[in-house]
């Protein structure tokens, strides 16, 4: 399950006069192994087409490796920007399936591509299924992001290789009954139905502050859960003064910390031609 929420980045890509000009992002991706270009010369080969000499500029507001999807942006910019450079002859399923054989699984590709609340699995002919559901919008969300990264390859070490098949009933019910709670903006039915056994207590070790975390949120009558494989936690309230609250009192407790109020996305990422290529 992946949930769009409204942080966005922003790439631009031009015509160039050598072979690939990276701006605005750390001096170590600027070179042919970022994931952008990486992206955007996979679309070009899917398509046949020889890659153009590009430049690209990067705006970026998501955070690296803190569970907010930085790597599905990447990639999504990547091969959207591509299709937009031959004009757009990429459906959105092919996008989802390029996407999802970069990323390795579907679960942030497919938010960034259809916004909302999109639920996942590659099938046994090995397609990629993915189904959507209309947040309410009674829901606000709190993402508190620490001035510490957690890195996805620890986060899923962390994890057990096995399940029992109580907790796995367990787990089943509990997020087939969450997504209906998001769609109705059921606020005590997502309170219990978030609950997880399958990776945050485990993962809770990697994050030192979450216990306080969550004790805040909860003060202020709020949900909490760790966003991706962290160590952005993620706030849910049913209103807008609670969502205040919760982002005031981590404000004030972790200084150093970036906390965004954010709202689910419907739309996912969007494409604005402002120049013709020819
Ligand atoms: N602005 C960027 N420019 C170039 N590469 C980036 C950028 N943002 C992210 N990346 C790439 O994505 C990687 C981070 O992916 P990782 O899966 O560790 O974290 P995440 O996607 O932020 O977290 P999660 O998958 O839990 O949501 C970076 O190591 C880098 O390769
Ligand atoms: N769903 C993934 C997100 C990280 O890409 C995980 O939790 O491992």
């Amino acid at each position: 399950m992946g949930l769009a929420v409204s942080l966005y980045s922003t790439v631009t890509f031009e015509p160039n006069q050598s072979k690939l000009t990276i701006t605005d992002c750390p001096q170590r991706y600027q070179n042919a192994d970022n994931l952008i270009y990486k992206a955007f010369v996979k679309a070009c080969q899917f398509l046949n087409q020889p890659v153009p000499k590009v430049k690209i500029s990067v705006d970026n507001q998501i955070p690296m490796s803190r569970g907010l999807g930085s790597s599905a942006f990447c990639i999504v910019a990547g091969l959207k920007g591509a299709n937009a450079w031959f004009n757009e002859p990429l459906s959105q399923t092919q996008l989802l399936d390029l996407a999802t054989e970069m990323e390795g699984h579907p679960d942030n590709v497919s938010p960034a591509i259809y916004g909302k609340l999109g639920v996942s699995f590659i099938d046994s002919d090995k397609n990629v299924q993915t189904v959507h559901f209309d947040v309410s919008d009674k829901l606000h969300f709190v993402a508190m992001i620490p001035n510490y990264a957690v890195s996805t390859e620890q986060a899923r070490k962390i994890l057990p290789t096995e399940m029992s098949y109580k907790d796995a009933i367990y787990q089943v019910s509990h997020a087939v009954a969450l997504s209906k709670a998001l769609e109705d903006g059921n606020l005590s039915l997502i309170k219990s139905a978030i609950i997880d056994r399958m990776h945050e207590p485990f993962r809770q070790q990697l994050i030192p502050d979450y216990q306080k975390a969550k004790n805040i949120c909860e003060n202020s009558h709020g949900v909490m859960y760790i966003s991706g494989s962290g160590s952005t936690m993620m706030a849910i309230t049913d209103n807008k003064a609670s969502a205040q609250e919760i982002f005031e009192d981590i404000k004030k407790d972790f200084p150093d910390w970036e906390v965004l109020q954010l709202n689910v996305d419907n739309v996912g990422a969007t494409v604005e031609v402002t120049q013709e290529v020819e």
